[in-house]
C-alpha cells in the first residue's frame, strides 16, 4: 500500500516500510439531521480507529446515532463535520466493499435462499462465472447450517435461519467491512446464542473487519474485540473497551469473573450515558 491518493494524515503505522493504515478510521464527525423543526445534532465528536480484521461493537441509550454512524461508514451518508476513512480514504460515497445484514433480513419472496444470496453477485461487477457464484452462496450456507435449504423461499425459513441467510448474503462478495445493525434483536435467547456462535466460525473461516450495533452487552463481548459505548444524543465515544482473546469462544466465557467485569463497567458506562449514573461514581 502506498500514501498516494490518501487523504491528509490519518492515523498510521509502518511495518518494513509500508504504510498501515486502520480499516477504520472516524474523525471529530458531527452530523445533525435536518428536521421541519430545525436541526437535530446526532454526533459530535465520534472517534473510532479499527484495525484490519478486528471487530467492534457499539452500545449505546436507544436513539443516540448507532446507526447514523453505520450509514456513515457504508457511505450512504456524510457527516456535516470531520471524516470517515476506510483504509485510510475518505469515504465519499456507497461502497460496495462494505456489506450489511439488519434486523429485519428483507429477503426477496419471489427468489429461492440461494438466490437472495447470490444477489449482490449480481449488483456488485465482479469476474466469478455463474456456477463459481452458485458455489460460492452454497459454500456459505453450508458454512452457517443451510445446507439443503438452498431452494426453500425465505417464508418456508424461521427467523433464526432467515438471519443466517441474511449473514451469508451481506458476505457473499467478501467485503472488507461488515456491518451487522442489530441483526439478533428480533431473535430468541437461545437461537440469539446459537447464532454468536455461528459468527465465530463465520469469521474464522471468512475473515472481515466487523461493526455491530447492539443493545445487548453480553453479545458485544462475546463477538466483539473492542466495544466503544456512546454518550446520549448527540453522541460522542464516551468510553472504549478492549475485549482480550477474540478468538472463538464458548458460551461459558460469559460466565467467567473477567465477563463479569467486563458487563459491570459496560453498564455502568451505559448509566452514565443515559444520565442515571455520573463518571466518579464507583461500579457496583
Ligand atoms: N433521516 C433522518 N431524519 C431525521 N432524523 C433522523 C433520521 N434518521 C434518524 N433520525 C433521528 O436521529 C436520532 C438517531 O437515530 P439512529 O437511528 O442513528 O439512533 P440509534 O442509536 O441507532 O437508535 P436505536 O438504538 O433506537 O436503534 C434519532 O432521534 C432518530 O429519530
Amino acid at each position: 500500500m502506498t500514501g498516494a491518493g490518501r487523504a491528509g494524515e490519518p492515523a498510521r503505522s509502518t511495518i518494513e516500510g509500508k504504510l498501515m493504515y486502520p480499516m477504520i478510521k472516524i474523525e471529530g464527525v458531527r452530523h445533525a439531521y435536518q428536521t421541519p423543526t430545525g436541526p437535530l445534532p446526532v454526533l459530535d465528536g465520534l472517534e473510532m480507529s479499527l484495525d484490519e480484521g478486528g471487530f467492534v461493537a457499539v452500545v449505546g441509550p436507544s436513539g443516540c446515532g448507532k446507526s447514523t454512524l453505520t450509514r456513515l461508514v457504508s457511505g450512504l451518508m456524510k457527516p456535516d463535520e470531520g471524516r470517515v476513512m476506510l483504509h485510510g480514504e475518505v469515504v465519499a460515497g456507497p461502497r460496495s466493499t462494505v456489506g450489511m445484514a439488519f434486523q429485519n433480513p428483507v429477503l426477496l419472496e419471489w427468489r429461492s435462499i440461494l438466490q437472495n444470496v447470490m444477489l449482490p453477485l449480481e449488483i456488485v461487477s465482479n469476474s466469478l462465472s455463474k456456477s463459481d457464484r452458485v458455489e460460492r452462496a452454497r459454500y456459505l450456507l453450508s458454512l452457517v447450517g443451510l445446507e439443503g435449504f438452498e431452494d426453500k423461499r425465505p417464508s418456508e425459513l424461521s427467523g433464526g435461519m432467515r438471519q443466517r441467510a441474511s449473514l451469508c448474503r451481506a458476505l457473499v462478495h467478501k467485503p472488507e467491512v461488515l456491518i451487522l445493525d442489530e441483526p439478533f434483536g428480533a431473535l430468541d435467547a437461545f437461537t440469539r446464542e446459537d447464532l454468536w456462535q455461528t459468527m465465530h466460525k463465520v469469521k474464522e473461516q471468512e475473515p472481515f473487519t466487523g461493526v455491530l450495533i447492539t443493545h445487548d452487552l453480553r453479545e458485544a463481548i462475546f463477538l466483539a474485540n473492542q466495544v466503544i459505548v456512546l454518550s446520549g444524543r448527540p453522541a460522542r465515544t464516551q468510553y472504549v473497551l478492549d475485549v482480550p482473546d477474540t478468538g472463538p469462544r464458548d458460551l461459558e466465557h460469559l460466565y467467567t469473573p473477567e465477563a463479569a467485569e467486563m458487563l459491570a463497567t459496560l453498564r455502568h458506562q451505559i448509566e452514565i450515558a443515559q444520565g442515571r449514573a455520573s463518571l466518579d461514581q464507583e461500579v457496583a
